[in-house]
């Protein structure tokens, strides 16, 4: 599904009405209209009529007048309140504006405190409030009466649904400007919007909605967007052809473990092939190969030459030798983030010539020279600390610009980047910019990122390229993080839970 910026979204609108001839009051009527019906389809559930529209000065609002007008007409008892001088409406939003006030619909400005006591009493004995504040159209930080108005909003314990954009939500990077309407459901218009695909963003809009506009087929088709929500039919798993065998599914190594961390190496490994792919070898420091050995039946496992039971510059040249009999190499998982690990996983990175996927203590092994994976065939999978690690600045920075982080990493090093959270968001300076919308809040545990590692590298090998392989391995990652927390909840899942249903998810 494409995603766009409140750029894109107003260079798309234009386009539809100076190009395509289309008049923008039918945009807003179309906008109006679909906010209407899904408000209407609440009150009709719960069998409630009385409705708050908060409208701002500008086409957000006139969609609100457009709302109030069919609500009005659906026998709703509709009160509209404008943070705005009435005189200062104009285009659509003022037309529309004139009609409601001509049919009697009630209209108060709310302009001052005063104003803002009658405006509270309304929302209290309302039963839905619709926020048609601000949308695409936000172009800084919320405060005096309309900040005042939306915490009325938010304090009253309402239902509400958001216009396009929970007010007061940047519609290009998620940010909360200020403060913005917390909505139970955003009906968006015509495509999803970038501020409302990653947190904060997502928190504010509740369900969303993507309301068709009629913004021309064609011209939906063909935009180009950088930014895509991922769906189920960017992941379609062909149909396995009958006379195959293990080595049309491709060979993995999994460079992981040490001795204090066995259950990463393994988890990583069994994902791997439970994802698919034909054959799994594994390389562990030679201490902990016996546990290996006796806990993993389909895999292939090597002890190699170890120090203190973790790899060293000594382990470098087998690792190298058995990277030559695979298509693609993961390593990472529970080598321990020491000194001599460090330099074993640079050594093994500047050396290999294979599709490589890094993760964990790979990602802290190279956080001081990442220069060294360009013009190399990289994934890379940190979670926010991690990367924090690797871009610098803190996780909150980070937590606050993912996508300004993920292109300037991909931009820099031209490699393939999974940025792990509750929100996935998958960037390649060339494919684009992905995100992951599976997966729950179960999976923020323990060794959840060694079973993803496992997934992605599975696809890799399967014949995905980069990017395709992030991208299945994530939702499958999420979609099997799901089906599991059906079964055991969020507190009680575990890594191996995600494990286990990787085969049912993939199956369906
Ligand atoms: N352009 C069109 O033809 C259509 C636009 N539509 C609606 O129009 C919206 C965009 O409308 P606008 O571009 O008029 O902008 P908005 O209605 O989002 O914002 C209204 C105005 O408020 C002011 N403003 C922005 N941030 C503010 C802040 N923090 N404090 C105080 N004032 C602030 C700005 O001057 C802005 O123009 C979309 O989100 C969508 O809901 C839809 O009806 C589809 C058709
Ligand atoms: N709230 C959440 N919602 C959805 N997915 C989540 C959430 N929290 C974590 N995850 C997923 O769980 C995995 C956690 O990985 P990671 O942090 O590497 O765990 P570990 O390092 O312990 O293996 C990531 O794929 C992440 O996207
Ligand atoms: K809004």
């Amino acid at each position: 599904m494409k995603i766009v910026s409140n750029g894109e979204m107003r260079e798309i609108e234009s386009i539809a009405i100076n190009t395509v001839g289309l008049p923008s009051v039918c945009l807003m009527e179309n906008a109006g209209r679909a906010v209407a019906e899904h408000a209407a389809e609440y009150l009709f559930s719960c069998k409630r009529k009385n409705i708050v529209i908060l409208c701002g000065k500008g086409n957000n609002g006139g969609d609100g007048f457009v709302a109030a007008r069919y609500l009005f007409n659906k026998g709703f008892d509709v009160k509209v309140f404008v943070v705005s001088n009435i005189g200062l409406i104009s285009g659509d939003a003022k037309k529309n504006l004139d009609i409601i006030i001509n049919m009697g619909i009630y209209v108060a400005e709310i302009l001052q405190k005063e104003q803002l006591k009658f405006f509270e009493k309304n929302i209290k004995e309302s039963d839905l409030v619709i926020d048609a504040l601000y949308g695409t159209g936000l172009d800084r930080e919320v405060s005096g009466i309309s900040k005042d108005a939306i915490d009325i909003v938010n304090g009253s314990g309402k239902y509400v649904i958001s216009v396009d954009i929970p007010s007061g939500i940047n519609g290009d990077n998620g940010k909360v400007e200020g403060c913005a309407v917390k909505a139970n459901v955003t009906v968006t218009m015509q495509f999803m919007k970038k501020g409302i695909a990653v947190y904060p963003g997502v928190d504010y809009a509740g369900k969303v909605i993507v309301a068709d506009i009629g913004i021309p087929r064609n011209l939906v088709d063909n935009i180009q967007c950088r930014y895509n929500m991922i769906s189920q039919d960017d992941v379609v798993l062909p149909k396995r052809a009958r006379n195959t065998h293990k080595g049309d599914y491709g060979k993995l190594l999994v460079v992981a473990g040490s001795k204090n961390m066995t259950g990463a190496a393994a988890l990583c490994a069994m994902s791997a092939i439970k994802t698919g792919c034909g054959i799994v070898k594994l390389a562990v420091p030679k201490a902990i190969q016996g546990i290996m050995q006796s806990s993993l039946r389909e895999i292939i496992t090597y002890g190699l030459d170890d120090k203190d039971g973790a790899f060293y510059l000594g382990s470098v040249d087998e690792v190298l030798k058995l990277a030559n009999t695979v298509d693609a190499v993961a390593i990472g998982p529970g080598l321990t983030n020491s000194c001599d690990v460090r330099e074993f996983v640079k050594e093994v990175i500047l050396r290999l010539e294979k599709p490589l996927v890094l993760d964990a203590d790979a990602l802290n092994a190279i956080s001081d020279s990442v220069d060294m994976i360009i013009g190399k065939d990289v994934i890379l999978t940190p979670h926010i600390g991690e990367m924090s690690r690797l871009s610098g600045g803190s996780a909150n920075e980070i937590n606050d610009n993912i996508y300004e982080t993920v292109e300037k990493f991909i931009s820099k090093y031209k490699a393939t980047l999974v940025l792990k959270g509750s929100r996935t968001v998958i960037g390649n300076d060339t494919e684009g910019i992905y995100i992951n919308c599976t997966g729950n809040p179960g999976m923020a545990t323990a060794g959840s990122g060694d079973v993803l590692t496992g997934m992605i590298s599975s696809f890799l090998v399967q014949g995905l390229k980069e990017v395709k392989a992030a991208i299945y391995g994530v939702y499958y990652h999420g979609k099997a993080g799901d089906m599991a927390s059906e079964r055991y909840g969020e507190y009680g899942l575990t890594a191996t839970n995600i494990l286990e249903y990787i085969p049912y998810v993939m199956k369906m």
